[in-house]
């Protein structure tokens, strides 16, 4: 026991005071509970300034977009083209993030297959965005007819997306759907969420009624094969919870209503995630401690102990392909329009290559991994332009809806931002949202920038992305007039198709863009994943945001 004279002076001053009656408590300790949170609003306002000062001579650029835009994607080619030592330092670092990719397809495939068991939907929350979205089917099945505004845009299909998501304390980027640019069928019909009953969330029916009897029939094999599977799914669950531990970000919330496999890998800016890789590569894999925290692995590489991740996935590759290539699986995620080759991070046809022992990620790996980004990361490479090193900072948001509120503090000291639309999604809904379409939440979101008067006069580059998965949908059929009535009887083509949105994404630009403003605008039609094309872009990007700098500057 410490002594009254042991006690630190300030403390004993600060103590209540010894007669401090039930009310004055209460009082007191909601004074305290405000002057903490003003505290915090200082610090963090200090925090900013401390930011922008110490950059201040670097060029500044925000990539922007929804979430799975290809935000992380563009920020990876910038280092891969530009700043090659580092990205190969960091090569490593994926190995893991891409063997978690692979096993979370693998648990997909798994949960869908359960559907056929059970008779409750699947708690599958993971392929929403590589879902097709059905108006014509769902409204058949719902009973709901989807009103269309004199838009066209259905009253489910809203647009609160964008208005609640956006930051609240900016009227000027609060989009508004009363003067819609695009018009949408109705991409699902409204389902009726209960906090209770999470697993009555309705999923985008088939796309063909299916009779019982048409229900694929699982064997034995099958069941024998998802037994086999089980150690990757617990083989998940410990290493997310393992990279995030205590997260209570949207995906854990989410995971807690659908099912602990169900998070999707995410970093968050504050976390230097490549340092936690790296000490979960150097510490031992237990899955049994799954829920120690990471800062208890100092041991060494035991490569003798099953729960590693590479042994796990080296033990099930036989059976993953065996998954992957069963007639019946494929059938079952025909008829749930399960399209995994579109699904970020889609890595069941490198099964062989990642199994390997020696398995290195390539850089089209790197690319192709998908981490989701939480918060705000920022990045800072001194990048060869012309010959001449230029401090570069980047800011990568996360694009998801309930992250976009942290966006706006960073309009008011960027030079360019890149904003990234995938023309891909035209047939998609959003992950937090099936009512929203893809395509319309990302026009209404660039609506929005273009009319900030923050960003007045911050040069806009647009990326049109995705493109290769337009050309492929489009290619296997897919018509986008089915989903966008405007597009009428154009032809279905990729030319008519991209000139199409490029030209609703610019005719945006020009009625929502301050009149007074000085800001440049550029569109390209992109593949982000794509070294070879996005090397010359980028470095036109480059350029011009540099010109437009010297000339603001007046240097130029
Ligand atoms: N096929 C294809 N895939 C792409 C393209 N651009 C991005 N991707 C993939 O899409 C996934 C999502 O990309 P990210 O860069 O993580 O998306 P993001 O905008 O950062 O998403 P959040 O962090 O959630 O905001 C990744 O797996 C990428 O490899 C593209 O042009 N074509
Ligand atoms: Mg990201």
């Amino acid at each position: 026991m410490r002594g009254t004279k042991d006690i630190d002076p300030l403390s004993l001053a600060m103590r209540p005071p010894a007669d401090e009656t039930s009310a004055e408590r209460v009082e007191r300790e909601a004074r305290e509970r405000e002057a903490k949170i003003i505290s915090a609003e200082i610090d963090a306002e200090i925090e900013m300034d401390r930011k922008q000062k110490k950059y201040d001579d670097s060029v500044k650029v925000l990539l922007l977009g929804q979430s799975e835009s290809g935000k992380s994607t563009t920020l990876k080619q910038f280092q891969l083209i530009f700043s090659a030592k580092e990205f190969e330092n960091e090569r490593i670092s994926w190995k893991l993030i891409i063997q978690l990719n692979l096993v979370r397809t693998v648990r997909i495939i798994l949960e869908q297959l359960s559907s056929l068991t059970t008779t409750r939907p699947i708690p599958f929350e993971d392929n929403k965005l590589s879902r097709t979205i059905h108006p014509l089917s769902h409204l058949n099945s719902s009973g709901m007819n989807g009103s269309t505004s004199s838009l066209g845009i259905s009253s489910q299909s809203s647009g609160r997306s964008s208005d609640s998501d956006l930051p609240s304390t900016s009227a000027s980027i609060t989009p508004s759907r009363s003067s819609h640019p695009m018009s949408f069928n109705s991409p699902v019909s409204p389902v009726q969420r209960s906090p209770t009953t999470p697993f009555s969330i309705p999923f985008p029916p088939p796309v063909l009624p299916v009779s019982p009897t048409e229900m694929p029939k699982l064997g034995d094999h099958h069941r024998t094969l998802r037994m086999r599977l089980l150690p990757l799914v617990h083989l998940e669950s410990s290493l997310l919870r393992r990279l995030n531990p205590s997260e209570e970000d949207e995906a854990t919330q989410r995971s807690a209503h659908w099912s602990t496999s169900g998070r999707e890998l995410f970093v968050r800016s504050s976390v230097n995630w490549k340092e936690k890789v790296a000490r979960l590569r150097n510490g031992t894999f237990d899955v049994r401690d799954s829920f120690a925290d990471v800062d208890d692995d100092d041991g060494f590489v035991d490569f003798d102990n099953p729960d590693d991740p590479n042994n796990v996935i080296q033990t099930c590759k036989e059976d993953m392909l065996a998954l992957w290539h069963d007639p019946v699986v494929r059938q079952v995620l025909r008829m749930g329009n399960v399209r995994l080759e579109e699904m970020p991070g889609f890595f069941l046809d490198d099964i062989e290559r990642i199994a390997s022992p020696s398995y290195i990620p390539s850089d089209d790996d790197i690319l192709k991994a998908r981490l989701k980004t939480v918060g705000v990361s920022e990045y800072e490479y001194t990048l060869m332009m012309s010959g001449q090193p230029t401090k570069w900072r980047f800011y990568d948001v996360g694009g998801s809806r309930t992250q976009r509120a942290a966006w706006q503090p960073y309009f008011t000291h960027v030079d360019a931002l890149i904003f990234l639309a995938p023309i891909s999604a035209f047939d998609q809904c959003l992950a937090e949202d099936w009512r929203v379409n893809r395509l319309e939440d990302s026009l209404l979101l660039f609506k929005s920038i273009c009319k900030s008067e923050l960003l007045k006069d911050v040069d806009i580059i647009l990326f049109l992305n995705k493109i290769d998965i337009l050309k492929a949908k489009l290619d296997s059929g897919i018509k986008v007039s089915k989903y966008v009535k405007s597009y009428g009887e154009r032809p279905n083509e990729y030319e008519a198709v991209s000139k199409f949105f490029r030209n609703k994404f610019a005719a945006v630009y020009r009625e929502y863009t301050p009149k007074s403003s000085k800001k440049l605008f550029y569109v390209h039609m992109t593949k982000v994943t794509a070294t070879d094309a996005m090397r010359g872009i980028l470095s036109s990007v480059c350029d011009a945001i540099l010109r437009s700098n010297l000339q603001l500057q007046g240097l130029a």
